[in-house]
């Protein structure tokens, strides 16, 4: 299987005791699940919960606090107890463990942004394992992710992931919460996610968790409007993590089948994304683009219009101005502006991922190619 991006999310309830405290076992478990997908060469991010839930006892807490300040002092607590278990549980696989804090509004400012995306991949490149929270203790109640639900499905976008694993304490979706009705039967293959069952979807069904089934449904539909296939349910073993990757895991899958995700970015390209702007590019561009499968750089540009955010999905028109294909860029309007027809290396310092490409082949979709300019 080739390389993949696999963001994967562990809940409260999967790490902690259910009256609190950290449990070591559980978390050794994901830790050697994660251990063996970085073995078999995927790279992983880790999204963490359980920083209130592993805190809240150590603090004298007889139960989950329910003030803000309780919550984010048992966190500042929780936190440090949860890095310190994984950084020793990683270093038995040999893997050194990043510890990432989040805060919404490090995703409203593009320099946070950028910031964040160098980080990641440098410690991707470096074999880490960035472990990704919420910061609890400084977040604004207003200003939260919600859950970290929400969180892994932005990381996972932002990261381009192939594959987004919701680790939870049920094995998978039902539709009725099983917890309270027994007759809920179990969807095992979602393409997509309706009102109608986050609607149905109830609320959360342990004592540490946060948002229950509901919130997941929430994140799992933002990460597929980013392309990313979305995996919820359980499994144990250091075999779970790559056997859920295979189609096997003990959940739900939404979303295209992992493998095929690349086609499901595609679709969403080609027919649901809001375009939003348009680029005109040259033949020599036009020929890369449609005949020899590359990726649309910087010099092939000679006009921009539309007022776009990178990521957003623009029309290609050549030179005579037909649309040859659409894309999602990795400039912004005003900044492809300035480095149109420049080198790559020179541009790349104004694409917010520092990628050089203006829409990487990824996140191309070809609409006519028998109309290549002589
Ligand atoms: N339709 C549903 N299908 C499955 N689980 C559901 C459903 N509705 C509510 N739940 C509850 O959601 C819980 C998982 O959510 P939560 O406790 O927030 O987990 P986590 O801590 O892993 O984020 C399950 O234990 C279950 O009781
Ligand atoms: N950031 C919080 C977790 C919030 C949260 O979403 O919890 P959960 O529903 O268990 O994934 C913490 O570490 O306690």
């Amino acid at each position: 299987m080739k390389r993949q991006r696999v963001v994967v999310k562990i809940g409260s309830s999967s790490l902690t005791d259910p009256k609190g405290g950290l449990c070591h076992d559980k978390l050794f478990d994901h830790v050697e699940a994660i251990a063996y997908l970085k073995q078999l060469g995927h790279d992983v991010i880790l999204i963490t919960s359980g920083a209130v839930a592993a805190g809240f006892g150590p603090l004298g807490y007889p139960a989950r606090p329910t003030t803000i300040a309780g919550k984010q002092a048992a966190a500042a607590v929780g936190q440090s107890l949860l890095m310190q278990a994984y950084s020793s549980a990683f270093a038995q696989f040999g893997f050194t463990a990043a510890q990432l804090l989040l805060t919404r509004s490090d995703f409203y400012s593009r320099e946070r942004f950028r910031n964040l995306f160098a980080t990641i991949t440098t410690l991707l490149e470096n074999g880490a394992v960035p472990i990704i929270n919420e910061n609890d203790s400084v977040s604004i109640e207003e200003l939260t992710f919600g859950d970290n639900d929400m969180l892994s499905a932005l990381v996972a976008g932002f990261l381009h992931a192939d594959a987004l694993i919701l680790l939870t304490d049920i094995n998978g979706l039902y539709d009725a919460n099983p917890k309270t009705n027994p007759q809920a039967k179990k969807y095992a293959f979602l393409p997509e996610i309706t009102d109608e069952m986050i609607e149905a979807a109830g609320g959360i069904g342990s004592a540490v968790g946060t948002g229950g089934m509901r919130s997941k449904l929430l994140a799992a539909r933002k990460a597929l409007s980013f392309g990313v296939s979305v995996f919820i349910g359980t499994g144990s073993g250091r075999e779970k993590l790559a056997d859920i990757l295979a189609g096997k895991g003990d959940g739900t899958y939404i979303g295209v089948p992992f493998p095929k995700q690349m086609q499901m970015r595609k679709q969403w390209i080609a027919y649901h994304a809001p375009v939003a702007g348009m680029i005109t590019v040259d033949s020599g561009a036009e020929e890369a683009l449609l005949m020899r499968g590359k990726s649309l750089l910087p010099a092939g540009v000679t006009a921009v219009s539309g007022d776009f955010h990178a990521m957003d999905v623009v029309d290609v028109v050549n030179e005579k101005g037909i649309t040859i294909g659409r894309g999602q860029v990795y400039y912004a309007a005003a900044d492809l502006k300035k480095v149109k027809g420049r080198p790559s290396e020179e541009a790349r310092q104004y694409s917010y991922l520092h990628r050089p490409e203006v829409i990487h082949r990824d996140n191309w979709v070809t609409l006519r190619k028998e109309s290549v300019s002589k």
